[in-house]
């Protein structure tokens, strides 16, 4: 399978939690972002794609020659698939996520951002039907306040640690991140686990209690 025909099947059969349980299963506890990351559009959150990472810098003074660094360039250079992982910014001090940047993803073909800092521009986003996941809102431009310094390195962004290329996927329930050296087995065992949680569910609803369902299938 390509990149492409594997995110239509993730999308069409699995879902973030049983992905998070597989992970789990193989030691990887920690790879769901944190709660505090949360989609602007309910009806809008869902995506898989490959991490492209921003790393950005706090500062408190305009870089006169360039005052949004390298963001501009890393914006351009996204393609097909690309997911925007910016580092977390943990004074929230500017949203340098908005609706030009999510036009801008958008026509390169990137399918989602997620953003550990703050966005603006809300309901424009919501109307062009770009997936985001932020940590909040605010009014003020990043200029000045904050610049990308580098891009398509290892970022933090929602506690988990995320390495350009990693496999972004997205729903209502959260963000989770699939480092590369697992993600055949993950796809593997998650696809079983589906199975059995479809039949677990059916058998659910014909009136079997948990305790036999659970007897049969060993999950939850
Ligand atoms: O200017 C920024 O950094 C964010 C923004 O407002 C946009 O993307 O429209
Ligand atoms: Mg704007």
């Amino acid at each position: 399978m390509n990149d492409k025909e594997l995110f239509a099947w993730i999308k069409e059969h699995l879902y973030v939690p049983v992905v998070c349980d597989i992970l789990d299963s193989l030691g990887y506890r920690n790879q769901a972002m944190h709660q505090r990351l949360r989609p602007l559009d309910e009806n809008c959150c869902v995506f898989v794609g490959r991490a492209r990472t921003f790393r950005w810098l706090e500062t408190d003074y305009i870089v006169k020659e360039n005052p949004y660094g390298k963001e501009i360039e890393a914006m351009d250079s996204l393609k097909e698939n690309d997911v925007a992982i910016h580092s977390t910014d943990s004074a929230g001090t500017n949203a340098p996520w908005g609706e030009l940047m999510s036009t801008a993803a958008k026509m390169r073909g990137a399918v989602g951002c997620v953003c550990d800092s703050q966005i603006r521009d809300c309901m424009r986003i919501k109307e062009l039907g770009f997936p985001v996941f932020y940590t909040g809102i605010r009014p003020l431009d990043s200029q000045g306040r904050g610049l990308v310094v580098d891009y398509d390195v290892p970022v933090r962004c929602g506690d988990v640690l995320v390495n350009p290329g990693d496999l972004v996927y997205a729903d209502f329930d959260g963000v989770v991140v699939v480092p590369k050296e697992v993600e055949a087995k993950v796809f593997e065992l998650a696809r079983e686990k589906a199975n059995k949680e479809n039949i677990s569910r059916k058998e659910l609803l014909e009136g079997k209690t948990l305790a036999e369902v659970y007897a049969k299938y060993g999950a939850l």
